[in-house]
């Protein structure tokens, strides 16, 4: 079991700890659980999806990076495919408050590059903030998400965002989730071609300008990223995050990051380049790509 996750899972009740022992003892353990792991653990605990999602949540809010707060948020998404996807809050000291990852975002772009084409809920060990429920806003799910939050009754994310300001209020119709392929040719080496990938897959409706980002581990693991846009625009998320986010939850750290590959237009209208560039130098990582996306 990764070390991260152990005085979490000896808090866990009996009877989940029992089913869920196995799949933990697998050091690679991806933060997520397939749809059969899901209903194999419902099976065996007698809990149903959303008291399952609650009772793993210390195990989410563990994979939380928070040198800054050390207050770690636990997220759980609920995919249309039946899996469960982690999530926690992620904080780069050093760098800016912007670069922050709140776990809602965490879990939600973690099920994105899963492949989940629609979530139907979120589970969090509190209530979201603004900010997130503004994220959560730009999902093709839209005001019909349930959020669950520990002592209050499942409510849509309707309930939470009266008077909602969203894609519409732009004429945006492609939705966060949607499947999207903005088709640039994948060329080069394996690194850039993840970036390139991640980029093809971006939801950028507001400013059209892709990005992915992705990273290589010294153990030649590849994790990337793609960008995530909002209609109220600041709290889009960076293509960089998203692939941090991924290598977390997979058990590194930034100590494991060898180098790095940015996809972009050259002519876009925003550039995640320079706060890409000002980031992994924070963390570290000074070998980093730039890739056009033509
Ligand atoms: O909805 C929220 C609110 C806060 N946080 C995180 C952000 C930051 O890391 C810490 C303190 O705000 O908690 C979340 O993850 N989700
Ligand atoms: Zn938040």
């Amino acid at each position: 079991m990764h070390p991260r996750f152990v005085s979490a899972f000896e808090a866990l009740p009996v009877t989940l700890r029992a089913s869920l022992q196995s799949i933990l003892d697998d050091s690679a353990f991806p933060a997520m659980l397939t749809p059969e792991q899901t209903q194999h653990l419902q099976q065996q605990t007698g809990m149903d999806k959303n008291a399952l999602a609650f009772a793993l949540l210390p195990l989410a809010a563990a994979c939380a990076w928070t040198g800054i707060s050390h207050f770690n948020v636990g997220a759980i998404v609920q995919g249309a495919s039946g899996a469960l996807w982690f999530g926690a809050n992620m904080e780069f000291p050093g760098s800016c408050m912007q670069q922050t990852i709140h776990a809602e975002q965490s879990a939600i772009s973690h099920a994105w590059m899963g492949g989940e084409q629609t979530l139907t809920g979120i589970t969090v060990n509190y209530t979201p903030c603004g900010h997130c429920r503004q994220f959560m806003n730009e999902l093709n799910s839209g005001l019909s998400l349930e959020i669950h939050l520990p002592e209050r009754a499942p409510a849509k994310l309707g309930h939470y965002l009266p008077d909602a300001f969203g894609p519409k209020d732009l004429a945006i119709t492609t939705l966060l989730l949607d499947n999207e392929n903005h088709g640039f040719p994948v060329k080069g080496p394996a690194l850039e071609q993840a970036a390139i990938c991640a980029a093809n897959r971006s939801h950028c409706p507001y400013s059209q300008s892709p990005g992915g980002v992705a990273l290589q581990t010294h153990d030649g693991n590849i994790f990337a990223g793609s960008y995530a846009e909002n209609a109220a625009f600041n709290p889009s998320l960076p293509p960089l995050q998203v692939a941090l986010n991924l290598l977390r939850l997979r058990g590194y750290g930034a100590e494991d990051i060898a180098c790095a590959a940015i996809a972009e237009r050259t002519n876009g209208q925003i550039s995640h380049h320079d706060s890409t560039v000002s980031l992994l130098n924070t963390l570290g990582c000074q070998k980093i790509t730039g890739v056009t996306l033509a």
